[in-house]
């Protein structure tokens, strides 16, 4: 089942048509990165798929619904949540903090019926969980600003999953982060693989090629090439563009 459909969809500046008529389908449970060179427009494209950028034209359904002209936190609502290059942690804040603060975003007044120590306890206890899918169950008590630069990453990853989203949009996670970090989120991602969609913008193209079920290759606004990974490597027109021999 396609899960996000984007159709014909147009954002220029000025004369320069960062989105080109792009058409893309996300199918359900699947991770599918968007891969291309530099200035392709492949931030441009998760701002208008996130709500924070409204294209010029185009389409964008998600679940069956044209959320194109839906806001940011409405779409958050919907199940369409973003991670990296945008949360912000609460320096101050512990990690169990920083992900109770997104499980009470995401739940509203649900908690208000509840007596204060038991919503405490009830909220603490669905944080903890998204703090156990990735990994960071014993750094609950300490603060995001005491973290290493992966495991802030990884914290960010566990206020998304707070959302609890359908469709987590993933802006390069691995950017900034070291061999050892990289691997411990590639692992995280791999295992996160099939209880939620995720498309994936990333350089690391190891990492890429590791973990996605399907690459669309982004050139100028369009998308060029769509496939597995082994036919996305063996796609004339996708060496060509963009892989180059020595990535093949
Ligand atoms: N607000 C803006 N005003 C004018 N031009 C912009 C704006 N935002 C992006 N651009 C231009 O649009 C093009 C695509 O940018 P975008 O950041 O989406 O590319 P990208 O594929 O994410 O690049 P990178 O891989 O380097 O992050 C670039 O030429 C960029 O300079």
């Amino acid at each position: 089942m396609t899960l996000l459909a984007v159709r014909d969809l147009r954002k220029s500046y000025g004369a320069l048509a960062v989105t080109d008529g792009l058409s893309l389908d996300v199918a359900e449970g699947e991770l599918h990165a968007i891969i291309g060179p530099n200035g392709a427009g492949k931030t441009t494209l998760i701002a208008q798929l996130s709500g924070q950028l409204a294209p010029d034209s185009g389409s964008v359904t998600f679940d069956g619904t044209d959320i194109t002209r839906t806001d940011m936190a409405s779409r958050v609502r919907a199940g369409l949540a973003r991670s990296f290059q945008i949360t912000t942690l609460m320096p101050a804040m512990t990690a169990l903090e920083n992900v109770a603060l997104a499980v009470q975003g995401r739940s509203g007044s649900s908690f208000r019926f509840w007596r204060p120590v038991a919503a405490e306890a009830a909220l603490n206890d669905q944080a903890m969980t998204c703090l156990a899918q990735v990994g960071l169950a014993d750094r609950a008590d300490r603060p995001a600003a005491a973290m290493s630069h992966g495991e802030k990453r990884q914290l960010e990853l566990a206020v998304a999953l707070a959302c609890r989203p359908r469709l987590l949009l993933l802006d390069e996670p691995l950017a900034g982060t070291g061999p050892q970090e990289a691997e411990r989120l590639v692992a995280l991602l791999e295992a996160l693989k099939g209880q939620v969609t995720m498309v994936l913008i990333e350089h690391d193209m190891a990492a890429v090629f590791a973990l996605a079920d399907r690459i669309s290759v982004l050139v100028y606004g369009q998308i060029v090439a769509s496939g597995g990974p082994e036919e996305i490597r063996q796609d004339p027109a996708v060496r060509a563009a963009y892989l180059g021999e020595e990535a093949c």
